[in-house]
């Protein structure tokens, strides 16, 4: 263990405004002296009078030497306290960094210990007293972790995503804390779509540690498809993926319990990855390959008819819905699953990886055990031939910051969580949205729900009519992730554990299950 005696000068989480007191209700007279101490686990340190305080090594992205005691930033507000110079030039010249005792902690501070509220950054100015700022920090940043899988970043940020505040999160939040954690950023913006799928398909995957998106769940969907279907996309599916919302649903931050954009960074920083399943959608002789979600009927209705009040930012889903259940679409199509228990031998044995290439056309990418054979479908177990006003199936459990379309599903439990109704009213139709946030929809018995390897959508009109029988209207739209493909037949499978995703170790995958079962009992 590394001990050493030090002076704190300042620490902004006692400072007024700051919500989090190392001892509540203590005056603290600065400077103080302390012993402190640094494990594997945390850095803490014990005041002469006995107060212990603590950081947890998961929330430390940073330690960093610094020429004189500089002024304490009286507020955790991230953008307050990051926009204060570290390194003013004009110090550099007259003190020297090297000798300086000095040095500065730097952590992101939870609101009430809760990863799902707007956290802070805190800020500690130490004084070592014996080993020197450099043997501090070297161990502070030991004990964080940092520096030792992620040492550069690209980022491709959408400066159109939600409300368009993706460059001021990066300026103001993102590069700041990048820098303090020693990080080399390459910012790349997107200009157009498909723009973030073109990058990735042709960058040199040697620079970098990371590839980053600051968007939506979009320009995510477009990143990993770039990276998958590169001609060496076995090593392109390794490098990790790490997500920083700056759309206007962001349901990867939801996912991956990050919703901030401090936690959201952080967990880059940290470099921890966990496996994601992808999935492959194909259509003729297209594939694409994506993380959240397929939508069709009233939910790809809503994505994309609410398009228009992007302005609104997250309700804007709330009010295209409102004025889409006033006259529900009644769709009629095909469905054909591949239910996860009955997806045996026999299935993958319909595809055979000599007779089909990878993807028509000479696109690359994982290969498709179930869907490869366009035909392969019409075999599975379970078809249906009816009216659909509800289809969405998902990867992950969020499909978007509000709604939790699947509690069972986990990144990467090796399935799609397929759920549809053939026939609810309007009534029905608005519980089910009103309630998007506890799963609790899918135990309305109109709601049917399955658990598959692969799925086929072969879709057709729509009507006002419940039969969907009468005056048939074109349909038009189809959804994947939130992206508009084709309304074509599209046949859908999952990729296990293919990717890897930048993840926090706080995500504790349960609580969506523990949500539901809560939201049950209490009905
Ligand atoms: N410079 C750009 N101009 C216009 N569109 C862009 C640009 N860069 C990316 N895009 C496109 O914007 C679309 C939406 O991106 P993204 O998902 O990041 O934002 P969003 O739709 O606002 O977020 P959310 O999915 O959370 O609602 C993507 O299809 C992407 O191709």
């Amino acid at each position: 263990m590394f001990t050493d005696k030090v002076r704190i000068h300042w620490d902004n989480a006692s400072a007024p405004g700051g919500w989090c007191m190392p001892t509540p209700g203590a005056h603290h007279q600065y400077p103080l002296e302390a012993t402190l101490k640094i494990d594997a686990d945390q850095v803490w340190w014990t005041t002469e009078s006995g107060r212990a305080s603590t950081v947890s090594k998961s929330l430390i992205f940073g330690a960093t030497r610094v020429a004189r005691p500089l002024p304490a930033v009286k507020t955790l507000k991230s953008t307050a306290v990051l926009s204060q110079n570290l390194y003013n030039t004009a110090d550099a010249a007259l003190f020297n960094i090297e000798n300086s005792p000095y040095w500065i902690l730097h952590a992101v501070e939870l609101k009430q210990g809760r990863t799902d509220k707007q956290p802070g950054i805190r800020r500690i100015l130490f004084e070592s007293q014996d080993v020197g700022a450099k043997a501090c920090t070297d161990a502070v940043v030991d004990c964080a972790g940092l520096g030792q899988t992620v040492r550069s970043v690209l980022v491709l940020l959408n400066p159109f995503s939600g409300t368009k505040r993706g460059k001021q999160y990066y300026r103001t939040v993102v590069k700041p804390m990048f820098d303090i954690a020693g990080i080399t950023v390459h910012l790349q913006e997107t200009t157009h779509i498909n723009h973030a799928t073109e990058i990735t398909r042709s960058i040199n995957l040697n620079l970098y540690s990371a590839v980053v998106t600051i968007g939506g769940d979009g320009v995510f969907h477009e990143a990993i498809n770039g990276l998958l279907t590169r001609p060496d996309w076995e090593e392109a599916r390794r490098v990790p993926v790490g997500f920083i919302g700056g759309g206007s649903a962001n349901a990867m931050n939801k996912n991956l319990m990050t919703e901030s954009r401090e936690l959201a960074t952080l967990t880059v920083i940290k470099g921890q990855t966990r496996p994601l399943d992808i999935f492959s959608v194909s259509q003729n002789d297209t594939v694409v390959y994506s993380h959240l979600a397929v939508m069709w009927t009233l939910l790809a209705d809503l994505d994309f008819e609410s398009e228009r009040y992007r302005w609104m930012g997250g309700e804007r889903m709330t009010v295209a819905a409102i004025i889409r259940l006033i006259r529900l679409r009644t769709y009629r199509g095909k469905l054909y699953l591949l239910p996860t228990s009955q997806a045996d031998d026999a299935h993958d044995a319909l595809y055979d990886e000599s007779a089909a290439p990878r993807t028509p056309g000479g696109q690359h990418g994982p290969a498709r055990r179930f869907t490869a054979n366009p035909t392969a479908h019409l075999a599975w177990p379970r078809k249906l031939d009816t009216t659909f006003n509800y289809f969405v199936a998902t990867n992950l459990p969020w499909v978007s910051d509000q709604f939790m379309a699947a509690p069972g599903s986990r990144l990467a439990d090796g399935n799609l969580h397929v759920v549809w109704s053939e026939g609810m009213t309007l009534v029905q139709a608005l519980a089910s949205l009103m309630d998007q946030g506890s799963g609790n929809y899918l135990t309305s018995p109109v709601m049917n729900v399955e658990r598959v390897k692969a799925f086929v959508i072969d879709p057709q009109g729509w009507s006002w009519d419940k039969k969907g029988l009468k005056d048939v209207q074109a349909g038009k739209y189809m959804d994947v992730s939130g992206e508009q493909v084709p309304y074509l037949p599209t046949r859908v499978e999952v990729h296990p554990a293919i990717m890897n995703v930048l993840a926090p170790d706080w995500l504790d995958e349960e609580e969506w299950t523990r949500i539901a079962e809560k939201a049950k009992r209490a009905k």
